[in-house]
């Protein structure tokens, strides 16, 4: 797998770290895309660069983590080819991956346990697309 791309403004910033350092060492690369402390910046700045290396073939998963995920996500799915899909447990980020091959997901950090989202982040990467009649639906969501 290719590294893991994570993302966040400064309201996600502390879970992006302890994500950070949960993945490596668990043996997964990452690529940092900031922000880098917890001051106060806007989201779109960390979210299209993260999106652009993605569709770009660069990386393809990405974890963004902002206050409510709402901001992020909305961001990420300007992007074409970017099917970001927020979780707040395990099931979503399953099912976002079994139906809808999503290669972002968006974790609110407001909203959830550092415990919970470990596990939707492990659920998000160790979920396969299930293809099949998903695919059909995955093809026309690009217009
Ligand atoms: O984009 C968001 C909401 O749609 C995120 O939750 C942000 O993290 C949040 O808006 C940041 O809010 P703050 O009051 O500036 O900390």
């Amino acid at each position: 797998m290719k590294p893991i791309a994570l993302g966040s403004d400064h309201a996600g910033f502390e879970y992006k770290q302890m994500l950070l350092e949960w993945l490596r060492d668990n043996g997964y690369e990452t690529r940092d895309f900031g922000t880098y402390s917890a001051d106060s910046v806007d989201y779109p700045d960390f979210v299209h660069p993260l999106a652009s290396a993605i569709t770009a073939g660069e990386l393809e998963r990405g974890i963004l983590v902002c206050g409510s995920a709402n901001g992020v996500c909305i961001t990420a799915n300007k992007h074409r080819g970017i099917r970001a899909a927020i979780a707040w447990e395990p099931e979503l980020a399953e099912l976002a991956r079994q139906h809808n091959d999503a290669n972002i997901v968006c974790v609110p950090a407001r909203f959830v346990s550092p415990e919970n989202a470990r596990a939707i982040v492990s659920q998000f990467l160790n979920t396969a697309f299930a293809g099949g009649r998903h695919q059909n639906r995955v093809n026309k969501i690009d217009c």
